[in-house]
């Protein structure tokens, strides 16, 4: 291949894994090979500059905007940091700096390179007015409403020398402990699993309904703050007091002076980053003083006052000694590697992942191999890599199992899925088990006292079949029943035992378990697809179980959010008769079947196109009732009085204010009479 040839696959090649990774969210290599590759074209390009093609990675910042948001202009660029994986990169780059400012003393601020979605956010009179993803650089995507569901981004803030008008930026993330709730949830549904923390983070602000961002709590770190007055000299005063005015600013960053002392920083954090509630995958290092800052400039896609010192996956040999097959709730069969246990990132690790079938063959893995274990963003080690080298003719290859290591039955595979399942749903022991622990949690039937090994004694001593059996419990079956648990790792024992303190717990959460709502209801019954929010639409848009269950796939198709895939599974899922026999049987026990209707049924079309809103009191309707007739008959109601509003609906003792603004606006004002007057054709 020619220098020119190897120039444009690489342009072509990293062009299409930005795209990827910013638009779509999805890495198709690891970071690492990214950056060597962006690497090789820089150093090519440096070698054959006339090859270089314009749109080259090696000079733009990799994303893009996106059509389905509104393009917002940064006042400051947005760039990107050029980076590092090694020390003597990290010297060189000193050595720039010292020469760029002729012999000035200067100092570091050494921060975590937090691993998610680099954000903006503009601050009007101490009001947040706007925040934007980073984009390409120059213009972004406004995705303020996205933005505003941080709990730890302050809607407004107030305090000594704020100025009129500031920015600031920081790393929009998904914590672990969310990340790993969100995959046991979707792992409970039969939902594919989110791939990593940051992804996952990167494909949920670019959600439309911010609703659904919102469920998922996602975090933001600030490290930097701008605006055209000279607030602060340094970095790090403007840290202090973005810390002091109720920002999020992680307080983890230290000044440092020298390279001596970022490398005791970048060695201290190589292990206690995995400490932090987040993924991190290195160190920034800036340049503290503004001046300096400003004296050093910029490339165009990067400052030359700052460089990230990436850490390389967290890598450790070890011998797999054999694998154990874990039968999910869902009945997906995983297997996961048991290790000679190894130091890795501060801790000890005897187990990791291996995703399935598929991947095992990737990895050509046998076993008595020795394998390559990696410690990413994520918390359940993986293994990478084989030392074929190491191999012996004591390695022998993995014969996945055919049958389900818990009950028996043949394992099948569903077709576009990687997995094996179970199909013996209800026998399977940890299936069934699952099924239980799905319909105790709280946002099911909330009986959480039956947790921590309860469960698996009600279904040991024959007590209980499906959980429709719970409440056919008595203080009789369950006072005295007790279970030895022994760890299979620790050897440690543990007793269970149903005492009568228990007991009355167990059951009156069982008795008042039967007032939870008919949207937690439907999400206990454990339909594959039907997660929470589902429960909730389709609740709300049937208002009974009896009319989820005659509803055909067409009938479900109506309903908000719903596709093929969820009307399909609800349909089979009461076409089963032993699924229609639990049902009948919670029925029998006094569940809630029913609730409020809350989608209004349509009247007509009317209203087709127009917004409104009220203000005051009307002698024919609620607040309530004004806007499901709004609703009913296609119009929409607003929040505020713009130049987009069509109507504005005036009623006894309306709000001066709001007149005022609509006479200003010029949008026509109404009555109720004249309202009523809209719905009839
Ligand atoms: N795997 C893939 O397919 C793929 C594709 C494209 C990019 N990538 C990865 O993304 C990198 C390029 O992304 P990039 O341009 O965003 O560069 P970058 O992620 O290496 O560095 C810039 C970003 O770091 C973030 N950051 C985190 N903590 C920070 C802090 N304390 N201070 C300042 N910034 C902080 C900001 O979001 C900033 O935009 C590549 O080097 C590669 O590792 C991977
Ligand atoms: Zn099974």
């Amino acid at each position: 291949m020619t220098p020119q040839e190897r120039i444009n696959e690489l342009t072509d090649r990293l062009n299409a894994y930005n795209y990827q990774y910013y638009q779509k969210s999805v890495s198709e290599v690891d970071d690492f090979t990214f950056d060597q590759l962006l690497a090789e074209l820089a150093s090519l390009e440096t070698q054959h500059p006339d090859f270089r093609r314009p749109d080259s990675p090696t000079a733009r910042v990799g994303g893009t905007i996106s059509k389905e948001f509104t393009t917002v202009y940064h006042r400051f660029p947005m760039l990107s940091l050029g980076n590092t994986y090694s020390e003597e990169d990290l010297v060189e780059f000193d050595n720039r700096v010292r020469k760029g400012l002729n012999g000035q003393e200067y100092e570091y601020v050494c921060e975590l390179k937090f691993d998610g979605v680099a954000l903006s956010m503009t601050y009007e009179n101490g009001v947040l007015v706007q925040g934007a993803t980073r984009g390409d650089g120059v213009r972004g995507d406004d995705i303020t409403n996205n933005i505003r569901t941080i709990r730890t981004v302050p809607l407004r803030v107030s305090g000594d020398h704020i100025p009129p008008l500031f920015e600031v930026r920081g790393e929009g993330f998904l914590p672990l402990a969310e990340f790993d709730r969100i995959n046991k949830e979707r792992e409970d549904i039969g939902e594919p699993l989110l791939a990593n923390p940051r992804n996952a983070a990167s494909g949920t602000f670019k959600q439309q309904d911010s609703a659904a961002v919102a469920k998922r709590r996602l975090d933001c770190y600030l490290y930097s703050f701008l605006s055209n007055t000279d607030e602060f000299q340094t970095h790090e005063e403007s840290l202090i007091a973005l810390t002091t005015w109720g920002f999020n600013v992680s307080q983890t960053w230290r000044k440092c002076v020298d390279i001596k002392e970022i490398m005791l920083f970048i060695n201290e954090w190589e292990t206690r980053r995995f400490e932090l509630p987040l993924g991190t995958d290195g160190i920034v290092i800036k340049v503290n003083r503004y001046d300096q800052q400003r004296e050093l400039g910029y490339t165009a896609k990067s400052p030359r006052w700052a460089i990230a010192f990436k850490y390389k996956a967290l890598a450790a040999s070890t011998v797999l000694n054999d694998i154990r097959y874990q039968v999910g709730r869902t009945g997906a069969v995983t297997p996961v590697a048991l290790l000679t246990p190894v130091l890795l990132a501060g801790t000890v690790v005897k187990r990791a992942s291996l995703h399935n079938a598929n991947e095992i063959e990737r990895l050509g893995v046998m076993l008595h191999d020795t394998v390559f274990v990696e410690k990413g963003g994520e918390i359940i080690p993986k293994i990478t890599g084989v030392d074929t080298s190491k191999r012996t003719d004591q390695s022998r290859p993995i014969s996945y199992p055919t049958t389900c290591p818990a009950c028996g039955t043949s394992l099948v595979r569903r077709e576009s899925e990687a997995n094996f399942y179970c199909p013996n749903e209800r026998g399977c022991p940890p299936q069934r088990q699952a099924r239980f622990e799905h319909f105790i949690q709280r946002r099911a039937m909330n009986i959480e006292s039956l947790g921590e090994g309860k469960i698996e004694l009600l279904i040991d001593r024959g007590l209980v079949q499906t959980p429709a059996d719970l409440y056919q419990l008595t203080s009789e079956n369950l006072l005295g029943i007790e279970k030895v648990f022994e760890d299979e790792e620790t050897g440690k024992r543990r007793v269970v035992s149903f005492r009568e303190k228990t007991v009355e717990n167990i059951l009156t959460a069982i008795e008042r378990s039967k007032a939870q709502p008919f949207q937690s209801v439907l999400f206990a019954l454990g339909i594959r697809y039907v997660g929470n929010t589902t429960a909730e639409k389709l609740a709300d848009y049937f208002g009974s179980m009896d009319a989820i269950i005659n509803a055909s796939q067409e009938a479900l198709l109506a309903v908000p959010d719903t596709g093929p895939r969820i009307a399909e599974s609800v349909v089979i899922w009461f076409a089963d008769p032993e699924n229609r026999a639990y049902v009948a049987q919670l029925r029998a026990a006094g569940l809630q079947f029913a609730g409020e209707k809350k989608v209004v049924e349509r009247e007509g079309d009317t209203l087709e196109g127009k917004t409104f809103l009220y203000s005051g009191t009307f002698a024919n309707f609620s607040r309530e009732e004004l806007e499901a007739r709004i609703a009913a008959n296609g119009g929409r109601v607003l929040s505020g009085i713009s130049k987009k509003l069509n109507y504005l609906i005036v009623g006894e003792n309306a709000g001066p204010s709001k007149l005022e603004k609509a006479k200003k606006l010029n949008v026509p004002m109404i009555t109720e009479d004249e309202f009523m007057a809209m719905l009839v054709v």
